[in-house]
């Protein structure tokens, strides 16, 4: 049975509005809402002053600490302290090890003048009594470092309304991490407005950051830009050609250029915001400037935050082909911020759900499960009008998915073996991108390559014919194509062939061999291959 822990706990100085604020919170996220202050009068039938009169302070922390520890385990609802709660050992203790358990302690840092007007007009603040200003500064000077050293959140909430602070509660709250763990691990973000926590990502190493990213998301990079330079940033801000136009050497070039000329050294760094042509772009460009600088992905496409922003493949394509050329180079940190989803169009939405299906079917088949039940909805994505209950369905669909790639990443960074099972549906997906010079959406093609390898893995035994038809029935659904005539099979054998999974003269696939367990496939006989592409012919 899971810890039954706070959505929240307030903190802050008498004053900061950490009553009202709490309740907002506690409505946004419609749950209870309770006061340790109320509580101990409640307890102890006496008024705060009171108890401090007949009993003195030390009673009372004994006494508060005892209620809020109370509530640390057992309350799932939003809980405000009084301001002096934290400073008492055995409270910073308790609300320490409830961070630990994913808990937000979310300290309010309001303007003091503000909170001293506040504090004064309410008169059951005994540590306020005469010489309130006085008095709350020196208090002030005492707690705002155990604040901010406890909270991992700070709201500053001058210039906000009380359900502005409190929204911006709620979306931490509800914010999904993802661990990606290896040799260099680091924490998918997933998310309303989690972009905000970019400069806590890149950290104070940088003076410079370059900013990469293309017009189509130019209300997205505004943001980012002002959160850089509102954090003190020196950034540069790099707009590239959009989509596959923006993975080539000459645009990569073209960056170096000017990271030389602006004086990027080591310890500078590079954020990407876009699709996923953007932060494989972004990436490689950190991987390769002095060998490799830091990075956070942004990603504002369904595709790029399920898969391209996270698990480090950077890469630009070439002549040869598409993403022959690139890095295993993983970011600092990946933000999925799913406002950013409010100006994506339907169609690239919709090929975003190809990845998220894959990885469904190669390992957690409750994807599969949440893609049928919202079918619906999810094929009609209208970015002007994402429902709460919609955001929250692809709230859980990215960070299951992210799940799926973390698992595989973490363990294979390099693709030595494990990671290829996330090339489910790739082998023929990236030779139909190819033969449609890419006029295909990448998760697009790789539907109906996913379709390819279940009818391969039927045609040698592996799965029987109802999983087949499911693949085609779910991608369908989803509005995702399952079939294509746009090539002849030799020219289709010739490009798989090429795939990075291929050794020597051997083609090599990823099929399954029951819902959500991937096999590999080696050299399959020839006809097996044939007769698999005439099967997913119109
Ligand atoms: N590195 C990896 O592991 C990995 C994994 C999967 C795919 N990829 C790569 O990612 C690319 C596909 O990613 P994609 O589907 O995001 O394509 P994309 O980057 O081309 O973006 C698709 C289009 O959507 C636009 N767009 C993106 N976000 C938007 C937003 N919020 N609002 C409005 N427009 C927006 C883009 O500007 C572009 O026009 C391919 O190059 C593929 O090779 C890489
Ligand atoms: O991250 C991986 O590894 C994957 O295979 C994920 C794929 O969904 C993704 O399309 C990836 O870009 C394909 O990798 P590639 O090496 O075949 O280009």
């Amino acid at each position: 049975m899971p810890n039954v822990i706070p959505k929240a706990v307030l903190i802050g100085m008498p004053g900061a509005g950490k009553t009202r604020i709490g309740q907002d919170v506690a409505t946004v996220l419609n749950v209870e809402f309770r006061d340790s202050d109320v509580e101990i009068e409640s307890r102890e039938r006496m008024r705060i002053p009171r108890i401090f009169e007949e009993r003195g302070e030390r009673e009372f922390r004994a006494i508060e600490s005892d209620v809020i520890l109370g509530f640390l385990h057992g309350f799932d609802g939003v809980l405000s302290l009084g301001g002096g709660a934290p400073m008492t050992e055995s409270v910073c203790d308790a609300l320490e090890r409830y961070i630990d358990e994913g808990g937000v302690v979310a300290y309010l840092d309001a303007d003091p003048n503000e909170a001293i007007a506040r504090a004064s007009r309410s008169g059951n603040r005994p540590l306020l009594a005469d010489g309130a200003a006085r008095k709350w500064r020196r208090l002030y000077a005492e707690r705002r470092p155990v604040f901010e050293h406890l909270a991992n959140l700070i709201v500053h909430t001058k210039g906000k309304t009380p359900m502005q602070a409190a929204k911006n509660i709620a979306d931490t709250v509800n914010e999904h991490v993802v661990h990606v763990d290896g040799a260099d691990p680091y924490d998918v973000r997933i998310g309303a407005h989690v972009v905000n926590h970019l400069a806590e990502v890149l950290g104070s190493g940088p003076v410079k950051v370059a900013m990469i990213h293309t017009t189509p998301v130019q209300r997205h990079s505004d943001r980012v830009r002002t959160l850089l330079r509102r954090s003190g940033y020196d950034v540069s801000d790099i707009t590239i050609p959009d989509a596959e136009a923006g993975k080539t050497i000459e645009v990569a070039n073209g960056i170096w250029k000017r990271l030389g000329e602006e004086g990027f050294t080591r310890s500078d760094a590079v954020v990407g915001i876009g699709g996923g042509a953007a932060t494989d772009l972004a990436g490689f460009v950190a991987a390769t400037w002095m060998r490799g600088i830091r990075y956070v992905n942004c990603p504002t496409s369904l595709l790029a935050m399920v898969d391209a922003s996270t698990g480090g493949k950077t890469g630009i394509n070439t002549e040869a082909g598409k993403n022959l050329v690139g890095s295993f180079y993983t970011p600092a940190g990946v933000l999925a911020d799913l406002t950013t989803l409010g100006s994506l169009p339907n169609d690239i939405f919709t090929e975003g759900l190809g990845e998220v299906a894959k990885s469904g079917f190669i390992m957690d088949t409750e994807i599969l499960r949440v893609l049928e039940d919202n079918a619906e909805a999810l094929r009609t994505f209208d970015p002007t009008d994402i429902t709460p209950d919609l955001e929250a369905v692809i709230a859980e669909l990215v960070e299951r998915t992210v799940r799926v790639k973390a698992h595989h990443v973490s363990a294979d960074l390099k693709e030595k073996g494990l990671r290829e099972f996330l090339n489910y549906g790739h082998t023929m997906g990236h030779a139909i991108e190819k033969l449609e010079h890419f006029r295909w959406r990448h998760g697009n093609a790789v539907a109906v390559g996913m379709v390819y390898a279940a009818e391969l893995s039927n045609i040698l035994g592996y799965i029987d014919r109802d999983l087949v038809d499911y693949h085609r029935s779910l991608l369908t659904s989803l509005g995702l194509p399952t079939s294509w005539n746009g090539g002849g099979f030799d020219d289709v054998l010739a490009l798989m062939h090429k795939d990075k999974k291929a050794r020597g003269r051997m083609l090599r696939f990823v099929v399954l061999d029951r819902p959500g367990h991937v096999i590999h496939l080696d050299n399959p006989p020839a006809d097996a291959v044939e007769e698999a592409f005439r099967r997913i012919q119109k």
